[in-house]
């Protein structure tokens, strides 16, 4: 079912298709995953398996947790740094615009900040990084939920790698067997702000940035903002605004880590959260809040995220070096703080 987003035609790829289709609709898919990811950086995907009511209820708890008394969310609040992010991150905390910056070695333009705050959330067996919870006091119910639905986004994400795997001819397991234990669950909460300040442009909600990980599921509640790079665009400065056709649609995006492992044949997809489409040519008004929901799928921490062999370039070789998932994101965390 293709969906108008601007002038590009992106499909928007059913992906029960994949998971209880016949054999030829299952190869179909994969094929569409493979070239919306390809060429734009980012899928849109319907009928991921994740059930609706459970992608309301998520979005139930983020409008909770982010109106929880700033007590309650300092006392679970993230240590600024290079680590990963876990618990209550306040508003402008994380610099995306330095994030990025970093990596295309541009110079950083100073005051860039985001007017967003987050949440966090790890693996539940991860003991060297643990969660930092809320009390049940302050919120009933959030700690099984979140737990159960990280579950959830966890096995999509490898059954989304193994379309992947199919797509691309790779072995199977090749990608989904380096995913275990590391990836982060988040709720963004971008609270009201006039058309003007983003206008001014020191403010954005979140400013051009590529995600770390393998890939990321996002869910924004039909709410637009979203808005990735236009690879169509001979000098790719202009942006593609994303607005989902429901609010359970997922935007699935390519990121760092999935680039560097494909050698640049699957580029990450840049993307920033602005003045929706609507509100783009006003000089008044305020945009409502705004929530979104990421699953970041992300590499083991022992594993490299260096060109994988099926990868290298017969003459011009890897252009990714071996290091580990975890000095890689600590790398580029600390350019973020
Ligand atoms: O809120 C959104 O739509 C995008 C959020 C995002 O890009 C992120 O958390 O990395
Ligand atoms: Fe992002």
């Amino acid at each position: 079912m293709p969906s108008a987003v601007g002038p590009i035609f992106i499909p928007t790829i059913d992906f029960s298709k994949f998971t209880q289709g016949s054999v030829s609709e299952r190869a179909e898919c994969c094929e569409l995953l493979r070239d919306s990811l390809s060429t734009h950086g980012f899928a849109r995907v319907i009928n991921s398996g994740i059930p609706d009511e459970d992608i309301d209820r998520c979005f139930q708890f983020a409008d909770e947790f982010f109106q929880m008394t700033l007590d309650a969310k300092q006392r679970i609040a993230n240590v600024a740094g290079p680590t990963p992010q876990r618990g209550w991150s306040h508003l402008g905390a994380e610099r995306s615009s330095s994030l990025y910056s970093s990596l295309v070695k541009t110079k950083v333009v100073n005051q860039r900040s985001d007017s967003r705050e987050h949440w966090d959330q790890g693996h539940e067996e991860d003991t060297i990084f643990p969660n930092k919870w809320p009390s049940e006091d302050d919120i009933i119910g959030f700690r099984p939920f979140m737990q159960s639905f990280y579950k959830s986004c966890e096995g999509i994400s490898l059954q989304l790698l193994e379309a992947l795997e199919l797509a691309m001819e790779l072995s199977p397991m090749t990608l989904q067997s380096r995913i275990h234990n590391a990836s982060e669950l988040r709720m963004n909460h971008y609270p009201p702000i006039n058309v003007k300040s983003l206008h001014e442009g020191s403010i954005s909600r979140i400013w051009p940035h590529f995600d770390l990980g393998v890939l990321t599921m996002l869910w924004t509640a039909g709410s637009s903002g979203l808005e990735f790079q236009n690879r169509l665009d001979t000098d790719g400065k202009s942006f593609i605004p994303v607005v989902p056709i429901s609010q359970y649609e997922m935007i699935l995006n390519i990121s760092e880590t999935l680039q560097r492992w494909t050698n640049d044949v699957l580029p990450a997809g840049l993307h920033q959260v602005t003045t929706p489409p609507n509100l783009k040519g006003a000089s008044e008004g305020v945009i409502p809040d705004r929530l979104s929901i990421a699953y970041f799928c992300k590499a083991n921490r022992e594993t490299s995220v260096g060109t994988l062999p099926s990868f290298v370039h017969p003459v011009e070789g890897a252009k990714y070096e071996d290091i580990t998932a975890l000095e890689y994101h600590q790398s580029r965390l600390k350019t973020a703080y």
